[in-house]
């Protein structure tokens, strides 16, 4: 099976002591990779690091086997990111939206806006105003403009921020069919875990900076937990180790 993303033995320190210690995992071709853990847990330093905004202290990140540290431009080449809220120009359209986004990509083909707004379901309300979109839709936006330079691995932090069940259902969707029909693989970042347990087939929880644990969900769930109750067990156990060391 290819692996698309190595994440190897990752640091960063905060000047405040914070951050994320000796995190590695590998992300497959066609995973939904869900990186679970409470606010502030480090989820957001890692997906940085991956897409090379913040400089790890120590460790390495391979993106299709290319370094990101050393080949930026090749590592980058095929990834998609929404990893700040989707913000669009509310008072301007999908489409216009994109086009302006579109502008910071070479050699885009001009039917791609219509192709992604395609892929995420928006087509139908591609010429109406963003500002009459439900929070939902306008995630779906900014997923679609992840997708502009169709990008084999798109990265998200928190698509289901704010978003109400309908919203939340809409955009898990999306991401489904995508995974499904395009073969798009996900690295979904979130502290939603009933949500994103819907659709991960991976998970790697995050607790204060380090990653306790990765696995298969089917192969951690087992005797109808939760992925709640499992990561929540999970966390107690790490604390519970930590007292008693
Ligand atoms: N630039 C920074 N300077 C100092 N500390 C930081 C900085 N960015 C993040 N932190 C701290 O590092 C830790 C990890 O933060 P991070 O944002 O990666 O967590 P997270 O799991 O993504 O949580 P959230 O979903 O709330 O963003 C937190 O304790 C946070 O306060």
């Amino acid at each position: 099976m290819d692996t698309l993303l190595e994440v190897q033995d990752v640091t960063k320190r905060y000047s405040n002591g914070r951050g994320v210690r000796n995190v590695s995992f590998d992300v497959m071709k066609g995973d939904i990779f869900g990186f679970i853990g409470p606010n502030g847990a480090g989820k957001t330093t890692v997906l940085k690091i991956i897409l090379g905004l913040i400089r790890p202290d120590e460790g390495n990140v391979r993106i299709f086997g290319h370094p990101v540290a050393e080949a930026f431009e090749q590592a980058m080449g095929r990834v998609g990111c929404l990893i700040e809220t989707a913000d669009a120009y509310e008072y301007m359209s999908a489409y216009d939206n994109l086009k302006l986004s579109a502008r910071f990509y070479r050699e885009l083909p001009k039917t791609r806006m219509d192709q992604v707004l395609e892929q995420v379901g928006l087509a139908p309300y591609k010429h109406e105003r963003v500002s009459g979109y439900s929070l939902g839709m306008k995630q779906r936006l900014g997923l679609a403009s992840a997708l502009l330079s169709n990008p084999e691995l798109v990265l998200l932090d928190e698509p289901a921020n704010g978003l109400d069940i309908e919203g939340m259902a809409d955009v898990r969707n999306t991401i489904l069919r995508l995974s499904k029909e395009q073969g798009i693989t996900f690295l979904i970042a979130s502290h939603l875990m009933h949500d994103l347990g819907m659709i991960a087939n991976k998970i790697g929880i995050m607790h204060n900076g380090s990653l306790i644990r990765t696995g298969n969900v089917d192969e951690l769930l087992q005797g109808g937990t939760t992925l709640e109750q499992f990561v929540l067990a999970q966390i107690q156990e790490e604390k519970d180790a930590k007292q008693h060391a």
